[in-house]
């Protein structure tokens, strides 16, 4: 299937090989023929038969000359089901050769790229390709051989019938015939839209649920809507010409039914016997309707795809042998350099409030259901643009929730949430932060587009390098062989796959970045470097989720949830102010005498204190109303938290 010649037309690109390939073949395709005489030699007896029975048998009164023609029939069919028989078996000798031609191709291609995918679905292709053509062979000669059968056979009746049914059927073909290229480039355009859609949702329907916590739904809606549009209007564009092979049809195989019918007077006045009519019926409606109908809807649906299989493969074919100019492989890239300075600043999406908190939480409360006590109660929290703030606290006390809620997930029962100054949920909110959850999506793709899934313009090579390095992917992107390496996500490990989300929400430009125990499959070295680098990433603002106390000692700020009550400080503040915190760092640290936090300005929201504040020897207060608290000077930046009232 090779040649056709770089730049011929798409067609003749097929077809050039298609007749070499049978002309390779001609032995096989003749005896194809011979057999097809015989099969569809009966044919010619199914109107000739009942016309010579009548005229010269049952007319006449001649019973048993009328059963003769009849019983000639009958042997007629059984003759053709041999031939059937052996038309088969001369369909595949023309058939498997193509397939193991094809399937050849592909494997060569697949053994020298290493590319397993693409092997099994060009091989699957390849058996497409196979039966389609079977399909096509079969259709095309019958039609071929039928029409020659009833052709003949209608003018040994009377060559006037010839022209009442050769008529039609001829317009009806050449109808067809002109509906082929144009049905053809339809038909084709449908079957890319098609799978391109059915790519995009392959891709997308796994990762709904982390593409939702990325805030890439108005993303990946985009791309997948143009898609279904693009469907819509090939298959549409498809329907309305389909609709004219319906004509066709009507045309060559039905209008000559209505003419027999309406001329019988006529044709019976001239010449044409009782028999010879009955005769012409039986051919169109016996042998010429079917088989223009197999070939309309045959060569009309399997014929376009054809088309597009086969050239698909040579496609592939004379890539791989460098054929087609310019579209020789690229050269496999070499190890992806390392270093490379980080961009001095992250673009951030515009149109932000100036000098608005990075996280601004008010009154927040929400339960998972109306009977349900609350998970989150009354929570104030402000973060400064730049701020790093771990969130810790027992297993389940709600932690993600609170994610959520500021990811826009949840929808609280009561207060509100801002990122960037825009209300939660919003498209602008949603635009400026990224969620990464603790089970890491990586879709099917190259590296790069794995990457800056989350960008909406090309990420720069050296760009990407710099994420990677920072986060510290780049040993894996090294391993995998560059950024325009595929990626199998089942071949990562879980801390890989977190490895490539990390970078990728590094590489966005959302300010405020959540890690809901984003880190918890690396070790302990691996996810100080990648909190460092959020922490460092210029106008980046980081939450994380800590499961390790670590990742709590390196924030700037540190809420501990405990249910209604919630400590909000450094972590030396709340080392000193917050038994919990204590608990959970795993080292108790008597409690101070003089207040942990000291007293700030009482216009700031505030709900935080330690048990020197509280002055009652609790380790949590955050139990008076927003306004009645204050915050301590050294939270100003990074905002106050409120518990209940
Ligand atoms: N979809 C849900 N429906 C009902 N209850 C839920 C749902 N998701 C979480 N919860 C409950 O809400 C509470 C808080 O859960 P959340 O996952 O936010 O805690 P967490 O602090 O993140 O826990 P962990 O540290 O174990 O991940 C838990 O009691 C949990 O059982």
């Amino acid at each position: 299937m090779t040649g056709g010649g770089a730049g011929a037309p798409p067609a003749q690109r097929v077809l050039r090989p298609g007749l070499r390939f049978l002309g390779e073949r001609w032995r096989v395709v003749l005896r194809l023929g011979a057999w097809s005489v015989l099969e569809t030699g009966q044919t010619f007896l199914t109107g000739y038969a009942p016309a010579r029975a009548l005229d010269e048998g049952f007319l006449a009164g001649r019973v048993g000359t009328g059963l003769v023609w009849l019983g000639v029939a009958g042997i007629g069919v059984l003759v053709g089901a041999y031939g059937t028989v052996r038309v088969y078996a001369a369909v595949a000798a023309l058939v498997e050769p193509l397939r193991d031609r094809l399937v050849a191709r592909v494997v060569a291609r697949g053994v020298r790229e290493g590319d397993a995918g693409a092997l099994s679905g060009l091989t699957q292709q390849a058996e497409i390709a196979r039966d389609t053509f079977a399909g096509l062979v079969m259709v095309s000669r019958s039609f071929v051989f039928t029409a020659v059968g009833a052709l003949v056979g209608l003018f040994s009746l009377a060559p006037l019938l010839l022209v009442v049914v050769g008529m039609p059927l001829l317009a009806g073909v050449a109808l067809f015939a002109a509906t082929l290229r144009p049905l053809a480039r339809r038909q084709e355009a449908f079957l890319v839209a098609d799978e391109a859609l059915a790519e995009r949702l392959g891709a997308v329907c796994p990762g709904l649920r982390d593409i939702t916590a990325a805030g890439a739904e108005e993303q990946v809606a985009d791309g997948t809507g143009d898609r279904v549009d693009a469907e819509l209007r090939a298959a549409s564009s498809l329907a309305r010409w389909s609709v004219l092979r319906v004509v066709s049809l009507a045309i060559g195989g039905q209008l000559p039914i209505v003419l027999l019918l309406a001329t019988a007077p006529w044709l019976l006045r001239n010449g044409v016997t009782t028999g010879a009519l009955v005769g012409a019926l039986a051919y169109v409606t016996q042998s010429l309707l079917p088989a223009l109908s197999n070939l309309v809807h045959g060569l009309g649906t399997s014929g376009s795809r054809l088309v597009v299989v086969v050239r698909r493969l040579v496609r592939n074919s004379t890539r791989e042998t460098g054929a087609t100019a310019g579209s020789a492989r690229e050269p496999s890239e070499g190890p992806p350099r390392t270093g490379g300075a980080l961009p001095a600043r992250l673009p951030r999406p515009s149109g932000n409030p100036p000098e608005a908190p990075a996280l601004s939480v008010t009154s927040l409360t929400f339960a998972y259901g109306p009977a349900a006590a609350p998970v989150v109660q009354d929570l104030h929290l402000t973060l400064a643009p730049g701020t790093h703030l771990a969130v810790v606290g027992p297993s389940g006390i709600g932690k993600s929730t609170l994610t959520a809620l500021v990811a826009g997930l949840l929808e609280p029962a009561k207060g509100s949430v801002r990122v960037c100054g825009h209300p939660v949920p919003g498209a602008e909110a949603a635009a400026c932060r990224v969620l990464i959850p603790q089970q890491a999506y990586v879709h099917t793709g190259t590296l790069a587009e794995n990457l800056g899934h989350l960008r909406p313009d090309p990420v720069p090579e050296e760009e990407l390098l710099a994420a990677a390095g920072a986060v510290g992917l780049l040993p894996l992107l090294e391993t995998l062989g560059g950024p325009r390496a595929t990626v199998d996500p089942t071949a990562l490990s879980a801390g890989e796959r977190q490895l490539v989300a990390l970078t990728r929400a590094y590489l966005s430009y959302a300010p405020l970045v959540l890690l809901d125990e984003a880190t918890c499959h690396l070790d302990p070295e691996a996810e100080e470097r990648t909190e460092r680098a959020f922490a460092e990433r210029p106008g980046g603002t980081l939450v994380v989720v800590a499961h390790r106390m670590s990742s709590a000692r390196r924030a700037d700020r540190v809420l501990v949830m405990d249910g209604r009550e919630t400590a909000y400080g450094t972590h030396d503040e709340l080392m000193r102010c917050s038994a919990l915190y204590r608990d959970l760092v795993g080292s108790w640290t008597p409690v101070p005498s003089e207040p942990a936090l000291a007293l700030g300005d009482p216009d700031r929201v505030d709900a935080v204190a330690g048990p020197g504040l509280a002055g009652d020897g609790r380790h949590v207060v955050a139990h008076r109303p927003v306004g009645q608290m204050q915050a301590p000077r050294d939270l100003r930046d990074g905002g106050p938290l409120g518990g209940q009232p």
